[in-house]
């Protein structure tokens, strides 16, 4: 079997990807603790797994091979001892309004099938699914006060978040967000644990245990000696940093990286949401990014002195980084919603930048922001639309919703 991780770009064909089709988690989503669980509406179940279902199917026609989170999940917990440790690393990892009732929880979480497990954990404990006889606490009693035991895991389905494929190796993410934390414990498992992945020595080029936060969300790879990072209000600076040594240290090819400051705020959480790759030399941008002279900060980090420093660059020019970054001769940005006052900013909202490249020059995005698929188009780039209506209101696209984990060469 050839490496099982392999992406060297944004935009080499894309051969297999993982997914996650949104389950009963989305139906633990209330009004009140849709801030907390980083939602801005409640998508309908039945029609966001339909419109999943219908992005999956649009890849697979492509002949990408689609592998699902809950799948690998299940397959790597293949012994009961593997089992109970992720029931208990979940628990440790969990703000559990459980105090001295875990071992209930354990034994409730062990009493299903693995894959009913699972689902269950990516679902949530509600309160009300314990016995009353089973409760010790006053607050147990009172659903009202908190309802869950074990918050839901809506956000699974944006798998491009938790961990991202660099080179052969991965980041496996410290998440900024609480409600997100936990999610990137299930690809640490299925790297060490799933025998696709188990049987090679995979680079980890930074962990979850590490004290910064990073979301794939913000990391680009533009080709194989370079990646853009965002610093965002998911990323920081220092995670960028001890990506860029370690990289430079283990993965042979690596020249640089490019730093992307953008504003943080939630419309542009991570740099996907502003700035995709869709072709050689054509990008998508969010023109809030620049200031009104067309300018931004980017750093370029490169090998410094020793092994353990790198050397910073600070450029303004977007356009000539990426130039001189990936050896164009032209560059083209082309702007979320025609750069227009009303549709930019209401295109950005639902995701249109947010492409996601399946070969050079040819796309997937959502099919309601038409003003940026047409100029898309417009540039010569293929645009396969997907239906969005429930997907879009958990903020994140394409991109945001797909992890490759293959990519050909390009
Ligand atoms: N890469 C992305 O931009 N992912 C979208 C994540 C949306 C999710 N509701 C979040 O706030 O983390």
């Amino acid at each position: 079997m050839k490496h099982p991780l392999h992406v060297t770009s944004e935009i080499g064909e894309l051969q297999t990807v993982l997914l996650h089709r949104p389950g009963e988690e989305v139906e633990n989503l209330t009004p009140e603790y849709l801030q907390h669980l980083l939602f801005d509406d409640i998508p309908y179940l039945p029609l966001i797994q339909k419109e999943h279902d219908y992005f999956a199917q649009t890849l697979r026609n492509r002949g990408i091979e689609v592998l699902y989170l809950t799948t690998l999940l299940t397959e790597a917990l293949h012994t009961d001892d593997l089992k109970k440790k992720f029931v208990a690393d979940v628990l440790k990892e969990s703000n559990l309004s459980m105090n001295g009732s875990s071992q209930q929880i354990v034994d409730y979480l062990l009493s299903f099938e693995t894959e009913a497990m699972v689902k269950k954990i990516m679902a949530g404990i509600r309160k009300s699914e314990i016995p009353v006889n089973k409760k010790t606490h006053l607050y147990e009693l009172l659903d009202d006060h908190y309802p869950f035991y074990l918050d839901p895991m809506p956000n699974l389905y944006f798998t491009r978040d938790p961990a991202a494929t660099i080179g052969n190796g991965l980041t496996i993410n410290t998440m900024r967000e609480v409600a997100r934390r936990r999610e990137s414990l299930f690809m640490s498992y299925i790297i060490h644990h799933h025998p696709r992945y188990a049987q090679y020595d995979i680079p980890i080029w930074l962990d979850r245990d590490y004290p910064h936060p990073i979301e794939g969300g913000d990391e680009l790879v533009l080709s194989k000696d370079t990646v853009a990072i965002g610093i965002s209000a998911r990323t920081a600076a220092k995670s960028i940093e001890r990506l860029a040594v370690n990289l430079f240290k283990r993965q042979a090819d690596m020249k640089r990286v490019v730093a992307v400051e953008i504003p943080k705020s939630r419309a542009f959480m991570h740099l996907d949401t502003v700035f995709t790759m869709v072709d050689y030399d054509k990008f998508t941008i969010h023109p809030e990014i620049q200031n009104k002279k067309g300018e931004m900060n980017i750093y370029i980090l490169e090998k410094g002195r020793d092994e353990d420093t790198v050397k910073i660059t600070h450029k303004t020019n977007l356009m000539e980084a990426l130039k001189e970054a990936l050896g164009l001769k032209e560059v083209t940005l082309i702007p979320c919603g025609g750069g227009d006052v009303i549709a930019a900013p209401r295109e950005q909202w639902n995701d249109g930048s947010n492409t996601l490249a399946i070969a050079p020059g040819v796309v997937v995005t959502y099919d309601r922001n038409y003003v940026s698929n047409k100029l898309l188009r417009e540039h010569g780039i293929e645009v396969i639309e997907v239906i969005s209506s429930e997907l879009s209101r958990g903020r994140g696209g394409p991109r945001c919703m797909s992890m490759p984990l293959v990519r050909k060469d390009i």
